[in-house]
């Protein structure tokens, strides 16, 4: 149990007839950069507000660093930084006093250390120029880059951030990215909720996959990447012929368009393909062999894309 940051069993959420959280069992390693990836509406904040104690489970139980919660005793939440909804920032103070206020409220932090981590925390989220500034003004991307230093005003052994990107641009965007990652190089483990693929491709090293309340797929990103079989595609103008090849073959998912045939390639070698391509007297403009994107790798699991736009 110990070697998990999170570990939840049977988790349920229902509202009214609504199972919006179906038995989720997350296994999430110390020192992970979990990506807890799902369509909007899968369930993905229900899961992380009951992780967190925000709300009640219908039924099962989970750990946080190695303690059954919920921390009675108030021993894990203060190890643990989140972003889930803002916290309750006042229009019109600056960033920095609202930093001041949150701390100040809390009682686990030191009061004379105070300055330092808030400068340090506003420092590493990229906010330092503009801490002055009252809240009110400050852009949506701004906004959640100082919800994550409110979360960073003490050092966590455990991130969660639900959609910490949503609202920023590019260029926010990739700083939140570039700070998961410095944050877990320091031993931290982050989890971290999305519903964009590229967030999970370039900073995390664990996925798991939601899909309608349900947990559909929960392992390393190097795992899910080799689960998935490449696909041969032939640049052909006899599809229907090069198909038919690659049917004899044993290759599956077959597709034919105008101008190409392709099929899952399983255990079939590549060179195998060409010369019976070669052999059938089909003529070959292109063959390419294609691991499929993670993208293939969602859509087969959830049945349906993904919002990648953001
Ligand atoms: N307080 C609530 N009362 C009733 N239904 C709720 C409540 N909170 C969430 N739900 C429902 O539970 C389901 C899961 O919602 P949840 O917010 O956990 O999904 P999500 O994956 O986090 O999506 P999003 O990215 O949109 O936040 C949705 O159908 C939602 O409408």
């Amino acid at each position: 149990m110990t070697d998990l940051a999170v570990a939840s069993h049977g988790l349920t959420k229902r509202f009214g007839s609504q199972v919006a959280v179906n038995a989720v069992d997350l296994a999430v390693p110390r020192g992970a950069v979990y990506g807890f990836l799902g369509p909007n509406g899968s369930g993905k904040t229900t899961t992380i507000r009951m992780l967190l104690g925000l709300i009640a489970p219908t039924a099962g139980s989970h750990h946080l660093l190695g303690e059954t919660m919920p921390d009675r005793a108030g021993h894990v939440l203060p190890r643990v930084g989140a972003l889930v909804e803002g916290p309750g920032f006042h229009p019109y103070l600056s960033g920095r006093d609202n930093l001041r206020r949150l701390d100040a409220a809390d009682r686990t932090a030191t009061a004379r250390t105070a300055e330092a981590r808030i400068g340090d925390a506003l420092d590493r989220v990229g906010l330092t120029a503009a801490a002055g500034k009252r809240y009110r003004t400050f852009s949506l991307g701004m906004k959640q880059r100082l919800a994550i230093a409110a979360a960073l005003l003490k050092p966590r052994e455990l991130l969660v951030l639900d959609e910490p990107t949503n609202g920023l641009d590019p260029q926010g965007t990739r700083e939140v990215r570039t700070l998961v990652g410095a944050l877990a190089a320091e031993g931290a483990t982050v989890l971290l909720s999305t519903h964009l693929l590229a967030e999970v491709e370039q900073v995390c090293t664990h996925v798991g996959v939601m899909h309608r309340g349900t947990l559909v797929a929960q392992e390393p990103l190097a795992d899910l990447r080799s689960d998935a079989a490449p696909r041969a595609r032939v640049l052909t103008d006899q599809p229907a012929e090069a198909a038919q090849v690659l049917r004899t073959l044993g290759l599956t998912e077959l597709a034919e368009t105008a101008s190409e045939a392709s099929g899952q390639l399983g255990a079939v070698a590549p060179e195998k393909v060409v010369s019976d391509l070669v052999h059938a007297g089909v003529a070959v403009r292109g063959f390419t062999v294609e691991a499929p994107s993670l993208e293939d790798v969602f859509v087969h699991l959830t049945g349906r894309g993904f919002d990648v736009s953001g």
